[in-house]
């Protein structure tokens, strides 16, 4: 299948639940327990609404958590690296628990997988084994707890594909497509929750007074075009033809071949940099380089790409490696990473086009 013709449809094609269709338009100032109880009333969806519930409150619990981090003796690393060779900040690991704690018992979930743990997590037999798996980066940005930078938490939701027997990773490998849910949370000057369930995406806030997630941006969509891409351009001389051509592009403004000034951000805080993306438009980017050959990318597909390719999808932006559609791609490990290209539409065309353009590397 010609990837192009996937972005150029407005009607990006997934076959699984990321499909959806649209209920009644929320409202502002409707609480998240509202919204996900309206949302699911009828469908036969309702664990899911229940899920997300509980995922919402360990969101709570993980934000009171890294805003009392330097009160606490919860800043710093703990010396060990993950699965991916990491090191792992104190709060990744307390995040991981709080995320496992709020979500384990309640039966609707049958396992998870998470960047902080090398293998998945069976929900313990003392509770009900339920339909769905988790998984989720239970810090992201976590490079900027120490420095007080925005971070946050991503999560994406699986249906189990069998309900006999134990669940093995391979359960966990479906293809971005197959997602019934996606979101993340953000711990900035306020803490967000954005939220798809495959009708569009939804932004609330936590009103600490109530402790209550209250819908403040409905519907949120990106716009097509954008003048601003974000990218770690410290890595410039590793990246392929294609994303140094489209940057050069931008950074010769005026003057080049675009004719447009363009901006430039990077927070290194995926969660940050697409809900900016969310709520202004932009392009960001995390490719494939040269520093190790045999890595497509640094970003982990299951736990950070596709969520964040769901969420895009679902707010009409676009999500590629540059050479196919994120939520396209048939994962092979919990863990394997992926080149990354997404946000407003227009522009992640462009740099498809220059990925077919391209000499093969
Ligand atoms: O430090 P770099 O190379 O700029 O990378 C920043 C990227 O790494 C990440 O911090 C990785 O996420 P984790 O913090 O969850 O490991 C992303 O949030 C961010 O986009
Ligand atoms: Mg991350
Ligand atoms: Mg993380």
């Amino acid at each position: 299948m010609a990837h192009r013709t996937v972005l150029a449809d407005q009607a990006p094609a997934p076959t699984g639940p990321a499909a959806g269709s649209a209920p009644g338009k929320p409202h502002m100032g409707t609480s998240f327990s509202e919204f996900n109880t309206g949302e699911f009333a009828v469908s036969p969806q309702t664990d899911l609404g229940v899920l997300l519930g509980q995922v919402a409150t360990a969101c709570k619990v993980i934000s009171a958590a890294v805003a009392r981090g330097p009160l606490s003796d919860a800043m710093g690393n703990t010396g060990t690296d993950n699965i991916q060779g990491e090191n792992q900040q104190k709060l990744d690991l307390i995040a991981n628990e709080l995320m496992i704690r709020w979500t384990e018992w309640g039966g609707q979930v049958a396992a998870m997988a998470s960047e902080e743990m090398a293998d998945i997590y069976r929900i313990p037999t003392q509770y009900r084994q339920g339909r769905y798996l988790l998984v989720f980066d239970p810090l992201d940005g976590s490079s900027n707890l120490d420095v007080n930078v925005s971070v946050g938490s991503i999560f994406s939701v699986l249906e189990r594909p069998h309900s006999e027997g134990e669940v093995e990773d391979a359960d966990f490998l479906q293809p971005g497509v197959m997602q019934v849910a996606a979101g993340y949370a953000l711990y900035g000057p306020a803490t967000m929750l954005v939220v798809t369930t495959g009708h569009g995406v939804n932004g609330f806030t936590l009103d600490e007074e109530t402790g209550e997630f209250i819908l403040t941006h409905p519907h949120l969509t990106i716009h097509p075009d954008t003048r601003e891409f974000a990218i770690n351009a410290s890595n410039a001389r590793m990246w392929e033809a294609p994303v140094i051509r489209y940057i050069d592009e931008c950074l010769a403004g005026v003057n080049g071949p675009r004719g447009e000034a363009f901006n430039m951000r990077w927070v290194a805080s995926m969660v940050a940099e697409i809900h900016r993306i969310l709520i202004r438009g932009g392009v960001f980017l995390y490719p494939k380089d040269n520093r190790d050959p045999t890595r497509p990318g640094k970003l982990r597909l299951m736990y950070e790409a596709n969520p964040m390719s769901f969420i895009v999808e679902q707010a009409g932006g676009a999500a590629s490696t540059g050479r196919e559609p994120i939520m396209q791609v048939q994962p092979q490990a919990l863990h394997q990473r992926v080149a990354v290209i997404m946000g407003s539409r227009n522009e992640v065309e462009r740099l498809v086009q220059y990925h077919l353009e391209a000499p093969a590397p």
